[in-house]
């Protein structure tokens, strides 16, 4: 059945082993050309959206399609082969391989070698770093090199969407705002992304839809920019007001 979303998480409820669920009843939806990213307040559930999105935890309620196709009961490796591919918080790099050698491990599941060419001279376009320093050990690039280099990995199976956690975290201003322009540019290349960001002013400024996650729903959706621009959700969740709506200070 087509639809007109890439990925769908309709009502899940999901948590770990025994314990309370984390996400109770929770909707987000993906459309294709689109960044959507998730914001709230430190639990609310956010990385688990993701867990559950590339198959790494079942939800124990609630439907997750892809492409309008039923994937809920997926493994990781179907998720990845349904086109949802996880680029994890933190750093995930082997520091002493190659960074084609990091790359390439994105393409183990992809056996036509031209396929692999054509994804190979991608990345390379999309993530001139990567290009640059192919040859070199991925321990010697710095923190935001080396989460390009796992973004390139990421894109080498055609992924439909990829699921970013957190990816500016420890990284400097600089790092960080070329990583946002990354994310951008893997939109415009065609691969839709669901972004989970600490950074909640940033995310928005840089995706096309936003969801404000809170007790594991979704508090609020709609245009990132919308979001930006909403006074209330700047005071709870943005950490202040909105750059337009600040009342004059006495000084003004
Ligand atoms: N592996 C796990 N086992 C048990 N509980 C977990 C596990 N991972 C996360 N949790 C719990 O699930 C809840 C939601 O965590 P999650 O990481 O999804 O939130 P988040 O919104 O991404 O938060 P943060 O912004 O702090 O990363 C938290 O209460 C957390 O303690």
């Amino acid at each position: 059945m087509a639809s007109e979303y890439l990925l769908e998480l309709d009502d899940i409820e999901a948590g770990y082993g025994r314990a309370a669920l984390v996400l109770r009843g929770l909707t987000v939806k993906v459309p294709p050309g689109t960044v959507v990213c998730l914001v709230g307040p430190n639990g609310a559930g956010k990385s688990t959206v993701l867990k559950v999105a590339s198959g790494m935890l079942k939800p124990r309620a609630g439907t997750i399609r892809v492409c309008g196709e039923d994937v809920t009961s997926h493994g990781p490796q179907k998720m990845l082969a349904a086109g949802l591919s996880h680029v994890l918080q933190g750093h995930s790099v082997f520091k002493e391989m190659s960074v084609e050698e990091n790359v390439m491990l994105g393409a183990y599941t992809v056996k036509d070698k031209a396929e692999i060419a054509d994804r190979v001279a991608f990345v390379k376009e999309l993530f001139p770093v990567v290009a640059e320093r192919w040859k070199a050990l991925a321990g010697a690039l710095s923190g935001g090199q080396q989460k390009q280099v796992e973004f390139a990995r990421s894109l080498m199976v055609s992924p439909r969407v990829v699921l970013l956690d957190e990816p500016s975290m420890g990284l400097d201003p600089k790092a960080t705002e070329t990583v946002f322009q990354q994310v951008v540019r893997m939109r415009d290349a065609g691969t839709a992304v669901l972004l989970v960001e600490q950074n909640a002013r940033r995310a928005l400024e840089t995706a096309d839809l936003g969801c404000v996650l809170d007790l594991g729903r979704v508090h609020i959706s709609g245009p990132a920019n919308d979001l930006l621009h909403d006074p209330q959700l700047a005071e709870l969740y943005l950490g202040g007001r909105p750059k337009a709506a600040a009342a004059p200070t006495p000084s003004d």
